[in-house]
């Protein structure tokens, strides 16, 4: 029998905190559309915080990448980030009348999540990085395949969970997933424990977050 990947295992062994994300009120909220406006606007806020700090995180992640190719992927990455996620909230916030500065950003839930995924890459190695937005990305391309099977009634809604469907996103959880395999082939068992912890924590500060807009 083929050894178990690294990306399996460590899905495997936060099965409890990747369920729990992914039956989170704000993702049964969405499926079953029934996110009030008012959680929806709290969140995009939050969320557009997320994303401009998610361009950090990846300029550290290219920063530490050992390969041309790595390199390569992940300005393309900050390069989706910058123009087509970012550009989404600018629309949004237009089209929706939102000012992003009358939200409170800086609430405990939001920022722990955006002080500790920047953390986990400003002070991590690019493997941390990589377990961290692997966390993040697989979680968001795993239950916004099943949201985008089902009646959203939210246009700007429905295209947020279309681009986390979208071959673009996919091709990304994927390749994060694919980075860890690789490394995980000729890591020592401290290393492959300790990125397991870390997307164990990111997870939990997920919950956290999309706790946010119902505070
Ligand atoms: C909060 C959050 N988690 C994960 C993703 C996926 O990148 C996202 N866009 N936002």
């Amino acid at each position: 029998m083929a050894a178990e990947s690294l990306s399996d295992r460590i899905l495997r062994e936060n099965d409890a905190v990747l369920g729990a994300m992914l039956s989170h009120r704000f993702v049964e909220d969405v499926k079953n559309d029934r996110l009030s406006k008012e959680a929806f606007e709290r969140y995009l806020v939050y969320e557009g915080a997320f994303v401009d700090s998610a361009i950090s995180i990846f300029a550290y992640a290219a920063a530490t990448a050992g390969t041309m190719p790595q390199k390569r992927w992940l300005i393309a990455v900050l390069d989706a980030l910058a123009n087509e996620q970012i550009a989404y909230f600018e629309r949004t916030f237009a089209s929706r009348g939102i000012d992003p500065s009358s939200f409170d950003t800086r609430i405990p839930e939001v920022e722990a999540f955006r002080v500790g995924m920047l953390d986990i890459a400003r002070r991590g190695g690019f493997l941390d990085t990589v377990a961290a937005m692997f966390a993040a990305e697989w979680m968001y391309w795993t239950w916004c395949r099943q949201a985008a099977n089902r009646p959203i009634s939210d246009p700007l809604l429905k295209e947020w969970v279309d681009m986390h469907v979208d071959p673009n996103f996919a091709a990304q959880a994927q390749w994060l997933k694919n980075e860890l395999d690789m490394a995980g082939e000729t890591l020592e068992d401290d290393e492959t424990v300790r990125l397991s912890a870390i997307f164990g924590r990111a997870m939990q500060l997920e919950i956290d977050f999309h706790d946010a807009p119902y505070l």
